[in-house]
């Protein structure tokens, strides 16, 4: 297979929200379309590919650097023994001179063409990726289906706790028996009424609410919080300190009985490694949320997944961030935690295909060729429009 044209786009997936550290009014996104010479059924085969949420399109970065890189590769660097496209051959190909450390948003780049990469491949094979992954990478038989929770309980103008107890409704309505909430975007008086307001919509079970501070809060406030929620026994406490602040992490995880949960701003396996040697992780009852999208691709979390094995951590403690279709086949097929979910928010890249059901909490990758963007309407619109 040859890859004979690459399309690359920027969509925005803005919105009113803010969380501790941010708000959404400017948020976008990279999209790409890899069209091959393999055709099927009259038409080629198109490889998709965007990048999570979070951080902000790539764009540049894709079109100057790994795209030529790619375009100008010899054909027989981008194939495997088999002769099949490789996507972690293709990897090294797009980052031949780029020296190590200082990951950046390049790694956002990277992680859009990984997942382009992989969804060709998998359609190539004529077999959902869950299932490629599996064949390709996989110990024993994927997962049928996989643990989501779903992701808001954001701060918005004029939301009152009553609007946030009815979010939080909504997701149980719609099959969800976790839910995550934002805090830090308060006062602890004040998000501590938040966080029983929405434990008591879980009938007062502390265990199915996961609170999330996107890395805002200093030592004192991280510790201040804790021994405010650790009489809770939530789920997780999420991404407390800056992300890079592996000291914070670890001063808070011999404070904080409960789990902890981070990674999502981790984009490289270096980063990651770090955070496992130096951030008091548990592996008995903590969570990492690197998310594939943003962090070179799977190609890159795979590794992520080993050095964690080397470490002692199960797979089964990895539940990445972002909320999307390409996770859900990869926590599938590598027999994850679970996956992310965000009902509604970042359209339309976010979530999973139209006509998914969540059933008690649970929700299987689907049967489209490849990560199955064709099954999300408004959001294929968007990536045939880059190829016409
Ligand atoms: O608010 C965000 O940036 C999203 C986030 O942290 C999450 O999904 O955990
Ligand atoms: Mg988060």
């Amino acid at each position: 297979m040859r890859i004979v044209s690459a399309h690359a786009g920027t969509i925005p997936i803005s919105s009113s929200m803010r969380n501790a550290y941010i708000d959404f009014s400017k948020m976008d996104c990279t999209i790409l379309a890899l069209v091959s010479d393999v055709v099927v059924d009259g038409k080629p085969l198109v490889g998709y590919g965007f990048n999570s949420n979070g951080r902000y399109n790539a764009t540049a970065i894709l079109n100057e650097r790994m795209l030529p890189r790619l375009r100008a590769a010899a054909a027989e660097n981008l194939i495997d023994e088999n002769g099949e496209l490789s996507p972690a051959r293709a990897w090294d190909v797009m980052m031949r001179n780029e020296k190590p450390g200082g990951h950046g948003e390049r790694s956002v780049a990277v992680g859009v063409v990984d997942m382009a990469l992989h969804d060709l491949a998998a359609k190539a094979a004529g077999v959902p990726l869950y299932r490629w992954i599996s064949d390709h990478y996989g110990d024993g038989a994927p997962d049928a289906d996989v643990f989501v929770y779903a992701a808001g309980g954001y701060y918005a103008p004029g939301k009152t706790l009553e609007d946030l107890r009815d979010e939080m409704r909504g997701f149980l309505d719609a099959g969800y028996e976790i839910v995550k909430m934002k805090i830090g975007g308060a006062d602890l008086a004040e998000d501590l009424k938040r966080i029983e307001s929405v434990i008591d919509v879980l009938n007062g079970d502390g265990s199915r609410l996961m609170v999330d501070v996107n890395g805002k809060f200093d030592l004192r406030t991280a510790l201040e919080y804790g021994r405010a929620i650790d009489q809770y026994g939530l789920f997780w406490y999420e991404e407390v300190g800056d992300p890079l602040d592996y000291g914070l992490n670890a001063t808070l995880s011999e404070n904080y009985r409960n789990p902890i949960a981070t990674g999502e701003n981790l984009f490289s396996l270096q980063d990651a490694r770090n955070l496992i040697r130096y951030g008091g992780m548990r592996p008995d009852r903590d969570f990492i949320q690197v998310d594939p999208a943003l962090s070179y691709g799977l190609t890159e979390y795979r590794r992520v997944l080993d050095m964690l094995a080397q470490h002692g951590w199960s797979s089964r403690r990895c539940i990445p961030h972002g909320g999307h279709q390409f996770s859900l086949h990869i926590a599938a097929a590598l027999k994850l935690g679970g996956n992310e979910s965000y009902p509604g928010e970042f359209q339309p890249t976010g979530g999973f295909t139209d006509d998914a059901v969540i059933t008690r909490g649970r929700v299987a990758p689907g049967d489209l060729p490849g990560i199955g963007l064709e099954g999300k309407a408004e959001f294929h619109k968007a990536l045939r429009g880059l190829h016409g």
